[in-house]
């Protein structure tokens, strides 16, 4: 089995695009796990392009948690390093598909729920259905223009937000044993799902792109 596969999922037209009556200029076929791209709404030849795995719009939250991430966060349960991360332009869905919904902290996931909820229940339940003994910690960082800055940093460097551009960076470093490593970067201890959306939560507030996602509601 190949180590990188390809997901692509498809969105649907929103309410605001279905109004203005804009049509969608991708189409999907799961089954055959293509996406062909609609050049013919402006008269050029279609294009059609193969995945491992294709989503159509009516996809839902969990179908794309079951079948591509849950199998790769067993995977890891195992001791395997795995990465997961989504691509897209923007608009496209990254933050929904990743995100989604993760307000409760209790009981069952929302539907709409992404993947990073439902891994970090996952994770949870499995760990608790062993009933071994385990601690877990939760680094969250932003890339963004080739710097590194810690979501998590304690509220001393929070000041720094004041003034973006005094903010610390950190550095990529190997770690000398075929890996890399983040010098300086928090660690922070957790015992629940809820604690894990917390920080998700607060650190998603301090990113930078951030800001576009508030400009674009404020608009
Ligand atoms: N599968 C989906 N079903 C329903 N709504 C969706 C779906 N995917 C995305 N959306 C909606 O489309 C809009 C854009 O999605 P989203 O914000 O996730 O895009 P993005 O790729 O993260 O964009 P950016 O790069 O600008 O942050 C949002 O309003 C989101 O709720």
């Amino acid at each position: 089995e190949a180590n990188v596969q390809v997901v692509l999922r498809c969105r649907p037209l929103s309410v605001e695009e279905q109004k203005a009556n804009v049509q969608s200029a991708v189409s999907c076929n799961d089954t055959k796990r293509e996406v062909t791209v609609l050049n013919s709404l402006f008269k050029q030849a279609d294009k059609t392009f193969t995945f491992d795995t294709v989503f159509g719009p009516k996809s839902q939250q969990r179908a794309i948690y079951d079948h591509a991430v849950a199998p790769i966060v067993d995977d890891v349960l195992e001791g395997y390093n795995c990465t997961v991360f989504a691509f897209g332009q923007t608009g496209t869905g990254k933050t929904y598909t990743m995100e989604g919904e993760m307000m409760q902290q209790v009981g069952e996931l929302p539907t709409s729920a992404g993947v990073m909820p439902r891994a970090v229940r996952h994770i949870f339940d499995i760990l608790e259905a062993q009933k071994a003994d385990y601690s877990m910690k939760v680094t969250f960082l932003e890339l963004y223009n080739e710097e590194i800055t810690d979501l998590l940093a304690s509220e001393d460097q929070s000041r720094f937000l004041e003034d973006r551009h005094k903010r610390p960076t950190l550095s990529l470093m190997e770690d000398g044993k075929g890996g890399s490593v983040i010098r300086g970067l928090e660690e922070i201890v957790v015992y629940s799902p809820g604690e894990i959306y917390s920080l998700l939560q607060h650190g998603s507030t301090r990113r930078r792109t951030a800001d576009t996602a508030l400009n674009m509601q404020s608009r």
